[in-house]
């Protein structure tokens, strides 16, 4: 198949909901490169009727489309595959009205990543408007979800924090080479990762030159986490993690730690991790001695993985970079809609991170 379109030889027609917001700014960015996709459709609800490039000057000059208000039919009308780039709650609704239309649906919100509509009342506070969807849904990490995303008409793009965690933590649980009960993770955000939205601790004079933990030991990243943890093993897992917010943009740079079990030294850690990921493109395992940067992946769809081993405490240190808005939201939609789509899932996506 020409890796550049779909199966039947046409672009695929593609809109983005929510996008006015960082996300969807950022899959516009992606997809305006992508060469089997035309964008179609765009809403927003505070810049209806506002042409792209004025709500996001960045793109001037590159998309001529006009925002409409959300209306599923008129969305549906155009796409044969649709982003959700809107918060919780919001989604959820949306995609309830959009699939029966018979498009795709790639939600970036945390909508139809749990699976337990129990669960998601305790950590959202809302009733789930679609339970039953909650089981067809398919968790869009393509590295551990790639053939159920083949047949999937709606994706749930994991979180920015789970995307690095679980990729940190994979290859140490499924060879069991750690101890479950010992996982801790610290992980730091840049600001965007809290949306576009107006809040008063994300305003300059608070943000800049702080670092602050926040929602600790209460992140509703965590049963997020340890659902697709206790999936990967088959038993119950639990984790201690604690996100930090610092004053730059982009980026996630994720520690992690875990008691081994086993006598391996860090040279036989590489190598499980390179032959766990060696056809993943978008995973890079470092050589020895070199840890992840969030400027090393910054607009990249890459997560990189940093090992160490501390043999005085025999725990192994496991550090994640990427980009939050990229491989940890909008660059992974757009790789679980090329499996979704038969394409080449690098396609519209191998791009070099941005640096310095
Ligand atoms: N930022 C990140 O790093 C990541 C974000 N996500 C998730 O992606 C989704 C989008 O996040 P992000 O782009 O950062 O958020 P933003 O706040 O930047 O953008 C949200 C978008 O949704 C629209 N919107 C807001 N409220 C409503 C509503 N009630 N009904 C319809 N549209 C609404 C907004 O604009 P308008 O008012 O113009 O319609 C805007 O286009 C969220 O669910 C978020 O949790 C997931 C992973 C990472
Ligand atoms: C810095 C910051 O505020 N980050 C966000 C993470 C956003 C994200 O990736 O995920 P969701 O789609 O699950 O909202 C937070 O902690 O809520």
């Amino acid at each position: 198949m020409n890796p550049q379109m779909d199966d039947t030889g046409q672009k695929i027609r593609v809109a983005v909901v929510g996008a006015s917001g960082y996300t969807g700014m950022e899959l516009l960015r992606l997809l305006i490169n992508h060469p089997a996709v035309e964008i179609t459709a765009l809403t927003s609800e505070s810049y209806a009727d506002s042409p792209i490039e004025e709500v996001l000057p960045s793109l001037f000059g590159m998309l001529k489309l006009t925002c409409k208000k959300f209306d599923p039919r008129e969305v549906a009308k155009h796409a044969d595959v649709v982003f959700l780039a809107v918060p919780h709650k919001t989604a959820m609704a949306a995609a309830v009205e959009l699939l029966p239309l018979g498009v795709k649906v790639i939600d970036l919100s945390a909508d139809f990543r749990l699976r337990d509509p129990a669960v998601y009342r305790q950590w959202y506070g809302a009733d789930h408007a679609a339970p039953e969807l909650l089981k067809e849904a398919v968790y869009a990490l393509p590295e551990f979800y790639r053939q159920q995303l083949t047949t999937a008409r709606l994706a749930a793009a994991p979180g920015c924090y789970p995307t690095a965690v679980l990729l940190g933590l994979f290859p140490l649980l499924k060879r069991e080479v750690v101890d479950p009960c010992s996982l801790v993770i610290d992980a730091i955000s840049g600001a965007s990762g809290a949306g576009r939205k107006l809040d008063l601790p994300l305003h300059f004079a608070e943000l800049e030159g702080n670092v602050k933990a926040y929602k600790v030991a209460c992140h509703r990243h965590m049963p997020e986490i340890e659902q697709e943890l206790s999936r990967c093993i088959g038993r119950d897992v639990m984790v201690t993690f604690t996100p930090h917010l610092v004053g730059t943009v982009r980026g996630i740079l994720a520690t992690i730690t875990a008691t081994l079990v086993t006598s391996k030294d860090v040279k036989e850690l590489r190598t499980l991790y390179q032959s766990w990921y060696q056809d993943e493109p978008f995973v890079r395992i470092l050589p020895d001695g070199r840890f992840p940067e969030t400027k090393q992946v910054r607009g990249s769809n890459f997560c990189d993985i940093g090992l160490a081993v501390d043999a005085r405490t025999r725990r192994v240190i496991v550090v994640v970079a990427i980009d939050n808005l990229v491989k940890g939201a909008s660059g992974q939609a757009i790789q679980a809609m090329n499996v979704m789509m038969g394409l080449d899932e690098r396609t519209g996506l191998r791009l070099p991170p941005l640096f310095p």
